[in-house]
Order: C-alpha cells, then structure tokens, then sequence
C-alpha cells in the first residue's frame, strides 16, 4: 500500500504544529490555515478541499479556549461542530480517514472510576459541549473516522501548564496551582507517534479512541513535577513547592471546568501492543529537550 498522503488542518496550534513537524519528514504532507479555511464558515469547506489530494485528514483545529467558547457559543459550534462535520462529509464522499482531534471536556468530572471510551459523557461548559456535537457529527457523517480524545497537552510548540510554572518559578517562590483537578497530562509528540502507527497499522478502527499518556495528576502534581525536573537539570528555580488550592478558588474562570477527567489509555495500549509511558516520562523527556539540547 503506497503511504497515504496527509492534510494537516490546525497547523499553527499547540497539536497542529507537533503533526506537521512530525509527519512532513516522513510523509506527502500538506496543511490548510485559517486563511484558506475559516472553521466558523462551514459552507466554505468543499471548496477550500477541492484540488486537494488526501487520504488522511488530521483536524487538530477549533476553538479550543474553554473561556472563549463560553461567551461565544455559536462561533464554538460551528468551529467545533459544524465544520468538523461538513469536512467528515467530505472525506466520507472521497474515501478518506479523517483523524478529529477532542477532549476529555466531553466528560462531566464527576467521581468515577478512570473514563473509558463507552462511559457516558456530560459535558458541563460550552467548550465540552461543542466538542462532543463535533464527536458525534463526524461519526455520523463519517463512520470510518476516529475521534482522538487527547487531554492536558504539552510539548514544544506551544507553552502550557509546566512552562508557565516553571517561567514564574524563576521570578518567585510564591506558585499555587489547583489540586483538586485530575486528568492526564499527555505528550503531543507521543500522539504524533501514536497516530501515525494508527495510521498505518490500524487502518479500521473507528470511533472514539482515548489518547492519553499514562498515570494521574492534578495541575498541582504536574506542576511540582515540572519544578522538581526543571530543578534536576540546573534551572535555577527559586523553589519545586507549589501551594495547593482548589479548583474553586479560581474565580476569574468564565467557564466551569470539570473536576475528574482522567482517561484510560488501555484500548489505545493494547491497539499498539505495548505500554503507554508515564506522563511523567513523556515530561521528563520534553524538559531535558527544551533545556538541555543535545
Ligand atoms: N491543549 C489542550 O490541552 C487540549 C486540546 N484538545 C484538543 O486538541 C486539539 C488541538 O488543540 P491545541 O493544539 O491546544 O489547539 P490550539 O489552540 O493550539 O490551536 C488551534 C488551531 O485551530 C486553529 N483555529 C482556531 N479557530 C479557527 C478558525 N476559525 N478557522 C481556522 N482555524 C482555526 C488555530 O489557527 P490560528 O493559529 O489561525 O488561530 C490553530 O491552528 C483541539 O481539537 C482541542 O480541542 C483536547 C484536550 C486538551
Ligand atoms: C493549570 C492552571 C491554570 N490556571 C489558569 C490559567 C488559565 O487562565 C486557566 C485555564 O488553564 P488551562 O488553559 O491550562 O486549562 P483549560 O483551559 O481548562 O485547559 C483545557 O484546554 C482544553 C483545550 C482542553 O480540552 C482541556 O483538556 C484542558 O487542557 O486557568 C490557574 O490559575 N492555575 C493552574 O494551576
């Protein structure tokens, strides 16, 4: 089978831009911008797709602050849901697998066991909402595609929760991160390498799949773990304590987030036939490449 050749849409995002860079040296990789396609002006996509040629579309774009789409719930549906499945349509019609990139904000952060693929979801913001409308219309319109549920990401491309810590550990001793939030931090270059094997080794599965390193932490533990690496390799941070507060106490939040949305990775391992790293690991190994290139 000749190698499929990739669209990558979202390609200046946090995910997007970790796709492109793994997957432009080893394969026919294209990408749509904002430009050439604007997700809040779904009638738009059958020509922004006309002329391109792809066998695998990885949507890793949307409105993606949860504050954001808070206050502007039609622009986060049709950027999250509408668009999602007009493109789903549209590789439905000329055979292609579309790989779209969700949430586990599809959850409801309840006290539950860790999420597997069948547990029920209930959204609770606007943001979780239009993620899940976007699971279930590219489904519909296309039931050969997979819907990749990724959580708490980070990686070179974009600074998130552990470059923040670590960029004001510099400055002050003084941090609070909230405690009482749990989930996975998950690597985007490990979903890189996951993909592209379920790409070209799992051509059918289909449906809602969890990607997502292994291990738990709340902002908290993913914070003094950030520290404590940032610490090891010289960085001189004023301290790896981090004051534990609750998720409550962050009042300027537009939108409520959900407590518990750890996932589990266990259909994901046993499709790759191996075990799913640590996030701690997938960190540990992000840091030393930031700080301590080779
Ligand atoms: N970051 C995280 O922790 C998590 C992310 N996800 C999901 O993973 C995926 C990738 O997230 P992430 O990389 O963080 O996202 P980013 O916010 O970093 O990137 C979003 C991408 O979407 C594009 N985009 C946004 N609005 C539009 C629009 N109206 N038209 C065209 N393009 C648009 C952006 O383009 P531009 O540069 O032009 O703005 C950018 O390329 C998303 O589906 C997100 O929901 C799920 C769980 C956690
Ligand atoms: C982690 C953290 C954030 N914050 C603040 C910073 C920011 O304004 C706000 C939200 O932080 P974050 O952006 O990290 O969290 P959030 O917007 O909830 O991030 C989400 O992104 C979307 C795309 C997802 O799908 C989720 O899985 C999740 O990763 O809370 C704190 O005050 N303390 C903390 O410990």
């Amino acid at each position: 089978m000749p190698a499929p050749r990739i669209l990558i849409l979202g390609a200046t995002g946090g995910l997007g831009r970790a796709l492109q860079s793994h997957f432009s040296p080893r394969f026919q990789t294209s990408t749509l911008g904002r430009a050439e396609l604007d997700f809040e002006k779904p009638d738009t996509v059958s020509a922004a797709l006309a002329g391109r040629d792809f066998d695998v579309l990885l949507n890793a774009a949307g409105m993606t602050s949860p504050d954001v789409c808070e206050v502007e719930p039609q622009r986060a549906f049709l950027a999250n849901a509408v668009t999602p499945q007009v493109l789903a349509e549209c590789c439905q019609k000329r055979g292609a697998r579309m790989v779209h990139f969700s949430t586990d904000y599809v959850f409801s952060g309840e006290p539950h066991d860790v999420l597997t693929e069948q547990d029920e979801t209930l959204p609770v913001n606007v943001y979780g909402r239009t993620k899940l409308a976007g699971e279930q219309a590219v489904l519909q319109a296309s039931p050969r595609a997979l819907v990749a549920r990724v959580s708490w990401l980070f990686g070179h491309f974009k600074a998130s929760h552990p470059d923040n810590i670590i960029q004001k550990a510099l400055q002050t001793d003084d941090l609070a991160a909230v405690v009482d939030k749990v989930s996975a931090p998950t690597s985007n270059a490990d979903i890189c390498r996951w993909v592209e094997q379920l790409i070209i080794s799992h051509p059918d599965v289909s449906g809602p799949l969890h990607l997502c390193n292994s291990g738990i932490a709340s902002w908290h533990s993913w914070a003094e773990a950030a520290l404590e690496i940032a610490h090891r390799l010289g960085l001189p941070v004023k301290t790896t304590r981090v004051q534990p507060i609750p998720l409550a106490s962050l009042t300027q939040l537009k939108a409520p987030r959900p407590l518990m949305t750890l996932m589990s990775n266990q259909k994901l391992g046993g499709l790759l036939g191996a075990e799913i790293r640590s996030w701690y690991d997938a960190l540990e190994e992000y840091l030393v490449e930031k700080y301590q290139p080779k």
